[in-house]
Order: C-alpha cells, then structure tokens, then sequence
C-alpha cells in the first residue's frame, strides 16, 4: 500500500487548515496516511505548536511518520495571507498538483487528493484550464484508463438513513462541467452523453464497485422537454444515447425530469444519475451532505477525489473551517485504490 499525495490548493484558503485538521483526525489510520505536497511556509495558519510537522524527503516515507507529525513533502514557493489569494502563488499551486499527479502515476502515490483551488486567481496568472478536472485530464492524456476515458466530474455524498441497512448515497456525474449556462445546450451532444455516459458506467462498476450498474439520466429542459414540447433535446439528442445503452445491455433509463430524481424515494431506483450540467447535478449533491460530499474525476489513469467545497476565503484563517470534506475525499480514494489496485 502506498500514501496518498494532498495538493497544497490555494495557499490563502482554508487548504492548510483542513489539512492539519484532517492529519489530526486520521493520524492513526495508517491506511489513509498522506503527504502534503507543498512549501513547509504554507503551513503557517494553525498554531504549529499543536501541530508538528516533518519535512519528508520522499513520499514513501509519509507513512512511517503519519502517526507523529504530518508529513510534508517539499516544493518551492512560500506561505499567503488566510483570505488574501494572490496570482503569485500559482506556479505553487499548479506545481503542488502536477508532482501529485507524477507521483500516483509513477504508483509512488496510491491517489491524489487535491484541496481547493480558485479558478478566477489562477486564470489570472494564465492557468488556460477551467479546474483541475481538465487540467487533470489534459496531464495524464495518452495513457491508458481502466474504462472509457474522462474526465468526468462526480460529485457524491453518503446517505445511510434508507432503513434496514440500505444505503442512499448519491452519486452524480455531469455531461457538461465548467461553461457558462448559456453554451449548455450546444454542448449536449450525442457524442458527449455518450461518453460520460459510458466513463461513468464504467466508474461504478470498477471504482465503485457496483455489478451491472443502473444509471438514472437528467434530462435537461423542464420535464425532460414534454416529448419536444418544452425542448428537443431530451427527445433527440439524450434518448438516442439511451436506447443505444440499454441494447448493449446496460441498465440506462431515458432522460428523466431532473426535479423528481433526488428525493430518497428517487434514490432507491439507481446507483448513479447522470447529470447534464454543474447546477443540475451539483445542488443536490452538496444540499443532501455539504461536509461530506466528495468529488471524484472519473476516467483517469490516476485516483482523484477532493472536497466539495472551494477555497472558503471568507473564514480562512479564523480555525473553523470544517475538515470533514477532505477527511471523506481521503477515506474515498482509499476506497477507490483498493477497488483498483487491489
Ligand atoms: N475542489 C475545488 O478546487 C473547488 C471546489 C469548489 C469551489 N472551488 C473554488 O472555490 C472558490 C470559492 O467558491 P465558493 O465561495 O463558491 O464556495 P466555497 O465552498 O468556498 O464556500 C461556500 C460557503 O461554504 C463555507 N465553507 C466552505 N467550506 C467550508 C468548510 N470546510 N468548513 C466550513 N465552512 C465552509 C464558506 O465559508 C462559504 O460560506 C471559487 O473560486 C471556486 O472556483 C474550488
Ligand atoms: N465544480 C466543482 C464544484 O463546484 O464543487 C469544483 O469547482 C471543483 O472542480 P475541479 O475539481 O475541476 O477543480
């Protein structure tokens, strides 16, 4: 078994707090050790007499110091200002998350798991990717993925109250990701719900672990258009993917109202829905467990998962911020290593 590699995030949010928080929480759990990936003065927002730290000189060595100190594997850059994001820290941030990415796909690191980034500071230095979605995508391009290729964004969340032991855990995967509302409905094309469709098929069956799995599919006009009523789309361009499913033998239903298919009831009927777009998809997600929804890139080489939440300027550095996001994102790309990697 080998650590999982924690990006830095943005250094002015609340990433160095969680990350501190989440090393406490977890410290003796050898099975989700970690090495935080970043400048040793990135880590000045907690009182560091509280929380030692250890300088690693590899990332193998994460866990045999876990238990002690949080480990912290180094690169150059320095430490921010809580609440105050500057474009100089970019070429930290971006660095932070590439060495993650070298490492899991060199299995020196079992997964990535990332902390916060804010889009806006970063395209501000010229970042020319709307997320580290496809920033991960376009880093690990041209090296083979266990099923259909992403990046597909998923967004899950636990849910144990379904009675008897069942399980309602929501798990939704977008067709479309970071664009502007008004380019959503060109960009739904066959091609594109065919493929997250199939990435995200292939998702739960091997990261997940689910046999056969059914996907519930967002339409993506009011009331899954009203048979062209209301919008073609769902009609002409969403069913045609999922018949095409269904006759290769997948469990895929048509395009479905969307307002009707996260309700616990709902939730009993699939194990994944695929939504069309952010908003659709994400909403539900983070109203049914904000502090422990989990976001996981779909269709890489590599595991990644991270928090759900962004960089949360507006309470960093106050010690308040909430780790328990992060502590999920880590306990599920543990998860996800072991269905992978065995
Ligand atoms: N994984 C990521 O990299 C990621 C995810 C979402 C948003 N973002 C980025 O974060 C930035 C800010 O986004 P936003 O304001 O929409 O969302 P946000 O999640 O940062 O904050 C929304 C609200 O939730 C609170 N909050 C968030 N996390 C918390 C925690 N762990 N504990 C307690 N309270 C918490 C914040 O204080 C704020 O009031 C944006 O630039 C966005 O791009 C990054
Ligand atoms: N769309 C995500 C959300 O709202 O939670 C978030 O921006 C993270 O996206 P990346 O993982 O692509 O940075």
């Amino acid at each position: 078994m080998k650590p999982l590699a924690l990006t830095l995030g943005d250094p002015a949010g609340i990433g160095p707090e969680i990350s501190w928080k989440a090393w406490e929480r977890l410290r003796g759990e050898p099975d989700h050790a970690f090495a935080l990936i970043a400048p040793p003065d990135a880590l000045t927002q907690i009182d560091r007499a509280d929380y030692p730290l250890r300088v690693i000189a590899q990332l193998g060595d994460a866990a045999s110091v876990f238990d002690e100190a949080l480990p912290v594997l180094p690169i150059d850059g320095s430490g921010a200002r809580p609440g105050q994001p500057d474009p100089a820290h970019a070429d930290t941030v971006t660095r932070s998350i590439r060495t993650a990415v070298e490492l899991a796909s060199d299995r020196q690191a079992d997964a990535v798991v990332t902390n916060p980034i804010a889009k806006d500071v970063l395209y501000r230095a010229g970042f020319a990717f709307p997320g580290h979605t496809e920033y991960l995508g376009a880093l690990c391009e041209g090296t083979d993925t266990p099923y259909h290729p992403g990046p597909v964004m998923m967004l899950s969340a636990p849910d144990d109250q379904g009675g008897k032991g069942q399980r309602l855990d929501l798990r939704v995967g977008l067709v479309t990701i970071h664009i502007p509302l008004c380019q959503t409905c060109d960009a739904i094309t066959h091609q594109a719900v065919l493929d997250a469709a199939r990435t995200m098929l292939g998702a739960l069956c091997q990261d997940f672990g689910i046999q056969n799995p059914r996907l519930a599919v967002c339409g993506l006009n009011p009331h899954a258009g009203e048979n062209g009523a209301l919008g073609t789309e769902d009609r002409d361009v969403i069913n045609p993917v999922c018949r095409l499913l269904r006759a290769e033998g997948h469990q895929v239903t048509d395009a479905l109202p969307a307002d009707t298919l996260f309700h616990a009831e709902a939730r009993r009927s699939y194990d994944g829905v695929l939504a069309m777009y952010h908003d659709q998809g994400l909403i539900p997600v983070k109203t049914l467990d904000f502090h422990r929804g989990v976001n996981i890139t779909l269709g890489l080489p590599i595991v990644r998962t991270s928090p759900d939440h962004g960089t949360a300027f507006d309470i960093a550095g106050q010690g308040i911020a909430r780790p328990d996001s992060l502590i999920a994102a880590i306990r599920k790309a543990r998860e996800i290593a072991n269905y992978r990697h065995g």
